[in-house]
């Protein structure tokens, strides 16, 4: 559904030009939940800002369903590493934004915004404004905003990076039951190797800048996933083991792990 072939991205700062990410190659399919894993800096945001459309390719091609991505890829909802919520906005109409820019009738998107604020777990926050709400609920509902636009697709950039651990299993256990109702296909940001392998059906880890993809592991975790006890099973540890060797490389390398 989703096609990198070989993709490159060059960036120039201070006169001085340097890749980004360099020959990607990824084959994404419909429905697939994949991590994406890698060191800071190795272009994994660009990547995905790449697959929105919102960047071009200096090498390569992004395919969405057979078609070449570009320009802004309207299939995919994004969640940056920021919230973007408009703080003179309260939650619902934060919420609806994507549909008033789709022209949508007032009354299906009190429809459309009730069902996804139940969804993430916020009925009876409506009302309020972004920064009456923890970190936690602002994800949340940068998460029902996106669902509400009903994208195929959802590039997810470390959405619960900044939150405390156990807020993160809770939200994860919330993302994996609305990919379940929803269908959709995700690709999954993440500084985390335990929740990359608790949410995805693969995981791809990037090495170091130039970022490229050094490995592509499955995660035959069987389904529903209980993303508070996952983390004790076999399976976890089989794949953990295989996924740090990797990883662990890309920190050795740069001097950061002993
Ligand atoms: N618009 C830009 N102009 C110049 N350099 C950029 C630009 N965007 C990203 N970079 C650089 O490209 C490299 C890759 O950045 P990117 O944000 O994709 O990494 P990342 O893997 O997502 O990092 P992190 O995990 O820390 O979020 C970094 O060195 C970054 O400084």
């Amino acid at each position: 559904m989703i096609q990198f072939n070989n993709v490159s991205k060059r960036f120039t700062r201070e006169g001085k030009s340097f890749w980004a990410a360099q020959n990607i190659n990824l084959d994404i399919q419909e429905g697939e939940f994949i991590t994406v894993i890698g060191p800071s800096g190795c272009g994994k945001s660009t990547v995905l800002n790449m697959c929105a459309g919102l960047m071009k390719s200096n090498g390569g091609e992004i395919y969405y369903r057979g078609k070449l991505v570009e320009k802004t890829n309207t299939n995919v909802g994004y969640m940056t590493q920021k919230d973007n919520l408009l703080p003179w906005r309260t939650v619902k109409q934060n919420v609806e934004i994507g549909l008033e820019i789709k022209g949508v009738s007032a009354k299906e998107r009190e429809i459309e915004s009730a069902k996804y604020i139940e969804m993430v777990g916020l009925k009876g926050f409506e009302k309020h404004y972004p920064q009456e709400l923890s970190g936690g609920m602002r994800k949340r509902v940068s998460l029902a905003k996106i669902l509400a636009y009903h994208p195929e697709t959802l590039l997810m950039d470390e959405p619960f990076g900044a939150l405390d651990a156990q807020l993160r299993l809770i939200l994860q256990d919330k993302l994996l039951q609305i990919w379940k109702e929803t269908k959709k296909t995700i690709i999954f940001v993440t500084h985390d190797l335990e929740e990359a392998i608790t949410l995805g059906d693969r995981v791809a880890v990037f090495s170091k800048r130039p970022g490229t993809i050094k490995l592509i592991q499955d995660v035959n975790i069987p389904r529903p996933r209980d993303t508070f006890n996952v983390r004790f099973t076999d399976e976890f540890a089989n794949v953990h083991a295989k996924l740090w060797e990797a990883l662990k490389e890309e920190f050795i390398e740069e001097g950061n792990v002993g």
